[in-house]
């Protein structure tokens, strides 16, 4: 348990909550360990001190100056106000994690002193329960020792890769917004299992098993998913006919034209900043 390092998010909101409850869930920090700031919600924050017991700091100049890794979890059009505010106070001895969708390194950097260690992550809500797929990427100044800190924090809350920062916007649009891909499918099945007739309770519990063994049976078998298609697919059969008709409404396509359009929105986030700091 990594006790001595003290943690500040920089937003309250959904990103924030997740890690937090994965990070104290995991043992990874307490909750004295944890600053939360926000704009202006002070209700929001008395709830995640009442949930978590996170620390949320009458001088909120005091949570970032104390922190040893400072969180920025503001949404990405609130990220420059946010360092304007915060980055004069941050020092180069303090790791900056950014999880913000499309906002570069480069971005962040020029507006803290010289030498700040950024780190650019893409973790995902599932870091509730510690299943978070998350990817990093560094910036100019983060070094081995700073990328090791990132592993251990976002490893204690799932799964961490390290990726190129070109990469960072796909990985957005793939396992950052693919817990909610996954969320619409459940809710299609569930949906029409209700509508074929079975109750709602038991739509949902056999749709949410299905999910979960489809998972293992991909994590564990190490099987490519095409090979356990092929092994469920039995000729002239049931599944034959229901993939031919996902088929028939470009099911793959539908996927992948969404994945993609993520990752353009993730860039064009990214690019209404450096736009506006080029002008
Ligand atoms: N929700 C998700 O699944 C994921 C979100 N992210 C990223 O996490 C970030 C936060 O997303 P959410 O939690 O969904 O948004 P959210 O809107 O729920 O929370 C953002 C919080 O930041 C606060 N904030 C804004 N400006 C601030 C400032 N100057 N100082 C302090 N706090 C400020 C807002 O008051 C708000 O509470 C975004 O940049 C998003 O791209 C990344 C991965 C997954
Ligand atoms: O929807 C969003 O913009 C954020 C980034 C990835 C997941 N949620």
């Amino acid at each position: 348990m990594e006790r001595q390092i003290r943690y500040c998010f920089i937003g309250a909101g959904s990103m924030a909550e997740a890690m937090i409850a994965g990070l104290l869930k995991k043992g990874m920090a307490e909750a004295g360990q944890i600053m939360v700031i926000n704009r202006q919600n002070r209700a929001r924050l008395a709830y995640l001190n009442r949930e978590y017991g996170v620390q949320i700091p009458e001088n909120k100049g005091d949570a970032v100056v104390q922190s040893d890794i400072v969180i920025l979890a503001a949404k990405p059009k609130d990220i420059p106000d946010a360092l304007t505010q915060w980055g004069p106070m941050i020092r180069p001895d303090q790791l900056v994690i950014s999880v913000a969708a499309g906002i570069s390194t480069a971005f962040i950097e020029r507006h803290l002193k010289e030498g700040t260690a950024v780190i650019r992550s893409m973790p995902n809500t599932s870091c509730t329960i510690g299943l978070s797929a998350t990817a990093i990427c560094r910036g100019r100044w983060a070094t081995h020792e700073h990328m090791e800190s990132a592993h251990r924090l976002f490893q204690a809350i799932g799964i961490v890769v390290e990726v190129p920062e070109e990469a960072m916007d796909t990985v957005t649009g793939l396992s950052g917004s693919g817990p909610a891909y996954i969320y619409y499918m459940v809710e299609a099945m569930q949906q029409a299992g209700v509508e074929a007739g079975l109750k709602a309770d038991i739509a949902r519990q056999l749709t949410l098993q299905t999910l979960l063994g489809a998972a293992h049976m991909l994590i564990e078998t190490e099987e490519e998913p095409a090979e356990l298609r092929r092994k469920v697919t039995s000729p002239g059969g049931t599944t034959l006919a229901g993939l031919e008709t996902l088929r028939q409404y470009q099911f793959e396509k539908a996927v992948q034209s969404a994945i993609f359009r993520a990752k353009e929105r993730s860039k064009e986030l990214g690019d209404a900043f450096t736009t506006i700091v080029k002008s």
